[in-house]
């Protein structure tokens, strides 16, 4: 029998530092990786004002004048960061209905001739200039350690709760300087007449785990469970959706679940929808199966008891099974962004697109 699940549940991590009800929150925390692959997280460790005030500036970030967000736009940067334009990225081959600039923690261009181009994959954002939008990125900055703090000690829970040594997953972080983490704010337009409703298509995320600021009221996230039926998400304020990668999947023998999930855009006479997302990334040079972790026979029970999953409606990362994670993370980069990966990799382009750009990816 599948253990399904009809909506996602929602932990209070304040729970964690109550001594009586920590072992509480763990037990949840092993029913969801394992069986669902998502939560809603309540009283997370991020300052109240710094999340009000992301949501705050994430309408008037796109609001900048359309120069402004030019002046950034991601085909400048080879570490794929930057604006977006409407229309330009693909999830499944098909456009994704969806405007977003991509950010990240602070990191240094480490890449050198003769190393993997997937090095070249870090390194530092763009960011609007500060006159335009003054103290953005100071906020967003303050915002990212905190989640990056979160997202470290979520990571120790997890394993605590896979019956794990909560220092074990550390062996996936870099070793030799930071692990650089992904973050973007996204803006979901009204569908006119005539598009789609593709917010974004059906998808795993790539990394460990993923932390989702809803920052507007709509509705519109959706995960499929285990039947392939899709389950609403919608926003609970207060709380961040959190859920797993294709990499943590792998790395746990597929005990943690990396669920599929996509966005549909906001309803005709509705208003924009926002939201962002900050990704867990880890070590670019590590290929997943060189390194084992040991499951009890209790643990591997739980999977087993989950069943199977079902057809899944997403597109997949089962080459995590075999190249370092670097190498997976840019192959993802370039069929999102093909324009950019063009302009910047032009042989890995090739390869991955041999009739050129897409329709709708040229020009950014
Ligand atoms: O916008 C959202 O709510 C989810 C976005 C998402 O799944 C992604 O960008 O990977
Ligand atoms: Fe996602």
């Amino acid at each position: 029998m599948a253990a399904n699940f009809s909506s996602v549940p929602v932990l209070d991590y304040s729970l964690v530092a109550n001594p009586e009800r920590r072992a509480e929150f763990i037990s949840q925390l092993q029913h969801a990786v394992i069986n669902v692959g998502f939560l809603y997280l309540s009283n997370p460790p991020v300052a109240q004002e710094d999340i009000q005030a992301m949501i705050d500036y994430a309408p008037r970030l796109f609001d900048l004048p359309q120069e402004a967000k030019e002046k950034i736009r991601m085909v400048n940067s080879e570490h794929f960061f930057g604006y977006s334009r409407f229309g330009t990225e693909f999830t499944k081959g098909k456009t994704d209905q969806r405007e977003q600039f991509d950010f990240a923690t602070p990191f240094e261009n480490r890449w050198k001739p003769g190393e993997p181009e997937y090095v070249r994959l870090w390194g530092p954002a763009q960011w609007p200039e500060e006159e335009v939008i003054p103290g953005f990125k100071a906020t967003m900055l303050r915002y990212l350690a905190q989640v990056e703090t979160l997202s470290y000690e979520f990571i120790g829970l997890l394993a605590e709760a896979l019956g794990l040594h909560p220092e074990i997953m550390k062996a996936f972080y870099e070793t030799d300087g930071p692990t650089q983490h992904r973050a973007k704010v996204v803006k979901y337009p009204v569908p006119t007449d005539s598009s789609s409703d593709q917010g974004v298509g059906p998808h795993f995320d790539g990394g460990f785990l993923t932390f989702l600021l809803q920052a507007s009221p709509h509705r519109g996230l959706q995960v499929q469970n285990l039947a392939g039926k899709w389950i609403d998400a919608p926003p609970i304020p207060g709380t961040f959706v959190v859920n797993i990668g294709k990499a943590l999947e792998t790395v746990t023998q597929g005990i943690a679940r990396a669920t599929s999930h996509r966005v549909l855009s906001p309803a005709k006479g509705s208003t924009p929808r926002y939201s962002i997302p900050f990704f867990q990334n880890i070590a670019q040079k590590l290929s997943i199966k060189d390194v084992t972790l040991e499951f009890s026979p209790e643990i591997l029970k739980l999977k087993e008891q989950r069943g199977a999953l079902g057809a899944i409606d997403s597109v997949n990362y089962a080459e995590y099974g075999q190249l370092p994670t670097g190498q997976v993370n840019l192959i993802g980069r370039i069929k999102s962004h093909p324009d950019v990966a063009e302009r910047h990799y032009p042989d890995l382009f090739k390869q991955f697109f041999p009739q050129g750009l897409p329709a709708q990816g040229s020009a950014y």
